[in-house]
């Protein structure tokens, strides 16, 4: 467990001290993907540094099991870090060594001299990110994909508990950043190692991570499991991140003059089996209620199939189709208040 408490950050620019975050209190469970969104300059990558210790706190306490980060002494704090792997936007390998020695590099540094196990271990890794064809060549020779893949290997390498993942997928292309994630996701399931990960992006939030924390100018301003704040984001900046993922949605909401469409436009959120029984259909046959679909999508986050349906309800029995609804576990909101919100 990550346990962040009361922790803030200033950088001393000109003499000065400038925040980078404010106080914050956070916990990060073992064996979760934890997302850190926000736009750049919000302070992600100081919160992510935090962990290690690349940057120390201005004030506050980092606790990994317990064991409070700011009070270690080097050769301890050493010991820590290697239990924590990091990949970062670019990459950051060495570009004068084979993909094997960038991997083994770490294993070296932590004092590993017998070529056979570095040979071994190496090649295990290179099997887990499926790049076994590719040990002798050099960075130069790879893809971005590639290259990340490499990172990940890398930073695998003396068996972490804990990955930091630093806008990992940033320079990669749509099709790229999804066989990387598929990846990361797959070492949280098989290693079950705790991943935190930066990203200005919430799709990358909605496809690889169970709880996120939304930053904004170094302040913590909203936390939660995925599912519940990517299908009622609260905040102003959470929402617009929503939006950001869902352009077509965003767009027809923004388009579409709902204050002339008649009756009530509410917008229904179905998570896992709701998505796929017809409760919708036999709650307006059973009330008689008259229903016009404006914009809908399903899709998953995460494993978590959903669907989110924005929809015009007319009759006299909107109320009754709207409790029977919710004792069907869908959740419903009125989309005046959404584009209002108190
Ligand atoms: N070493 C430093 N010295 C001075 N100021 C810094 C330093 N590192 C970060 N900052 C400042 O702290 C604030 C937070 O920066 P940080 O890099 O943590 O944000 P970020 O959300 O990761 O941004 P990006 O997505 O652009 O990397 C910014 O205002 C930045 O200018």
């Amino acid at each position: 467990m990550i346990r962040f408490l009361d922790v803030h950050k200033s950088y001393r620019v000109d003499g000065r001290d400038v925040p980078a975050l404010q106080p914050l209190d956070l916990e990060i469970a073992d064996g979760e993907v934890f997302g850190i969104i926000g736009h750049s300059g919000a302070g992600k990558s100081t919160l992510v540094r935090l962990i290690n210790l690349l940057e120390r706190p201005s004030g506050g306490r980092v606790l990994i099991d317990d064991i409070d980060m700011t009070s270690l002494d080097e050769p301890a704090l050493r010991a820590q870090r290697r239990r924590i792997g990091m990949i970062f936007q670019h990459f950051n390998l060495l570009g004068s060594q084979t993909v094997a020695d960038n991997i083994a590099f770490p294993l070296r540094l932590a004092g590993e001299r017998d070529a056979k196990a570095i040979r071994a271990r190496v090649d295990e890794l290179l099997a887990r990110v499926g790049l076994q064809a590719h040990a002798d060549k050099y960075p130069s020779q790879l893809s971005g994909g590639q290259k990340q893949r490499v990172g990940i290997a890398r930073a695998l390498a003396n068996r972490p508990s804990i990955l930091l993942c630093d806008e990992a997928t940033s320079a990669l292309d749509p099709q790229t950043t999804g066989d990387v994630l598929a990846l990361l996701a797959e070492i949280n399931r098989e290693l079950k190692l705790t991943i935190v990960l930066i990203t200005h992006e919430m799709d990358v939030v909605r496809r690889v991570c169970d709880r996120v924390a939304v930053l904004d100018a170094g302040h913590v301003v909203e936390t939660g499991a995925v599912a519940d704040v990517f299908l009622h984001p609260r905040h102003p900046t959470t929402r617009r991140f929503v939006e950001e993922a869902l352009p077509e949605e965003a767009a027809s909401t923004r388009q579409t003059p709902y204050a002339h469409v008649p009756g009530r436009i509410l917008r229904l959120s179905f998570r896992g089996e709701a998505t796929w029984t017809p409760t919708l259909s036999r709650v307006m046959r059973d009330t008689g209620v008259d229903f016009n679909i404006l914009a809908g999508r399903i899709d998953r986050i995460k494993e978590l199939p959903y669907g989110q349906l924005t929809l015009a309800l007319d009759g006299a029995n909107v109320d009754a189709a709207l409790e029977a609804l919710r004792t069907a576990g869908i959740e419903i909101e009125e989309v005046a208040s959404l584009e209002n919100p108190s």
